[in-house]
């Protein structure tokens, strides 16, 4: 059985209206219906534009926001359904790491004060020297100088408050820690340095993680498997390197078409997608797949009327697409009026970028020639 299991979670926040009495006018439907698992000592990487409920979906995980139904299975227990107290017991078991190291530290505590409010409240350490030397052994592990104890966090560099940051989550010897664009707020010269000690962590401690991100870059390095969102749902997962390689929803090909490739060989035939119109609000979702509104391969039957459902191609790729398959091997092509699927060099040599861009007048047969998938 898989350490963290996810099955048909729902997080709806009710949208309230009213000056006296507040009535529920509607819901934001933040994450509706996501099933996944996630193996022991493992990383489960999250991708999704901004608003797509990757965040909702960490916090439902720690049942920091209320879920409105499914379970989340962590090590054979259904986290959703404990009650308050039971649930503390987990608690130390699952962590957080946030995407704004200062904003998460308390700038009037020192480190040691920090790190061991936590010890102390889920009763780590007998009394507070052992606690010290625990919390040194892990400064220790994280890279950080043992005098940083009696630090503030604003005396610190960004990477070493998100080590701060880490190490919070380490002092209390979690199973699992979710990381919410852990690496975002950094330099990009520091950006691997963080991901790298993530990833020695996960080997020398056997931690398991969920990282959230927006970067498909930084998910890709880090992920055994990654499940990619839209509006609530997960509308594909793979094992990271079979996700970048071939990725079959429509969705997940014009996000990985926005990443420039630094090859220049492939990059300059790299398959590009814009994507017209606005993403719908998860307020109102549009009927049938969520993203039909916004896809350049939409056909007349299904998209608008029936949710696709997670479908299993093999080998771990799971897609919710009616016509993975179809538009995999060309025999549905995309429409030139929904978006723009360009090779990029013919766009720019034949000057027809702009009009390209706007999604005028792309010819949809382009498209096969320069896939780069
Ligand atoms: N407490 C809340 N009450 C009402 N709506 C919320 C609440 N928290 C989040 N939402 C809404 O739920 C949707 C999903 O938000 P969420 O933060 O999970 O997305 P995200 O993919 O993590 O985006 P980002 O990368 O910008 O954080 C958004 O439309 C957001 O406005």
């Amino acid at each position: 059985m898989s350490l963290l299991e996810l099955n048909g979670v729902k997080v709806h926040f009710p949208v309230r209206k009213g000056l006296l009495v507040e009535r529920t006018v509607g819901h934001v439907y933040a994450v509706d219906g996501v099933s996944l698992s996630v193996e022991a000592g493992q990383t489960y990487g999250l991708v999704g534009e901004s608003g797509c409920g990757k965040t909702t979906l960490g916090r439902a995980i720690l049942r920091l926001v209320d879920i409105t139904d499914g379970e989340v299975v962590f090590d054979g227990t259904d986290l959703a359904k404990l009650p308050g107290e039971e649930m503390r017991r987990f608690r130390r078991r699952l962590q957080m790491v946030f995407q704004d190291p200062l904003g998460s530290l308390n700038p009037r505590q020192n480190i040691e004060s920090i790190l061991s409010e936590g010890m102390a409240a889920h009763g780590i350490g007998a009394n507070q020297e052992e606690r010290r030397e625990r919390i040194r052994e892990i400064l220790a592990r994280v890279g950080l100088p043992a005098n940083a104890l009696s630090r503030y966090p604003h005396e610190f560099s960004g990477g070493q408050r998100q080590r701060i940051g880490i190490a919070r989550a380490l002092v209390l010897e979690p199973d699992v820690i979710i990381c919410d664009e852990p690496v975002s707020a950094l330099d990009v010269s520091i950006q691997a340095q963080v991901i790298n000690l993530l990833e020695e962590l996960q080997e020398s401690l056997g931690l398991t993680y969920v990282v959230i991100a927006h970067d498909l870059a930084v998910v890709r390095h880090i992920s055994d498997v990654v499940g990619v969102m839209y509006l609530g749902a997960l509308v594909e997962e793979a094992p990271s390197d079979t996700l970048y390689a071939e990725p079959r929803h429509p969705y997940t090909r014009a996000l990985m078409s926005a990443v420039p490739v630094p090859d220049p060989e492939v990059e300059d035939n790299r398959e590009r997608i814009l994507l017209t119109g606005d993403l719908p609000s998860p307020a109102d979702p549009p009927a049938g797949c969520r993203f039909h509104t916004r896809c350049p391969w939409k056909q007349d039957t299904l998209c608008a009327t029936d949710r696709p459902e997670l479908r299993d191609l093999g080998g771990g790729h799971r897609v919710a697409c009616h016509w993975a398959e179809q538009i995999a091997d060309g025999t549905i092509k995309p429409a030139a009026n929904a978006a723009t699927v360009v090779p990029a060099p013919a766009a720019e040599e034949k000057d027809a970028g702009p009009a390209a861009a706007e999604g005028k007048d792309a010819e949809p047969g382009e498209k096969e020639t320069a896939s780069a998938t």
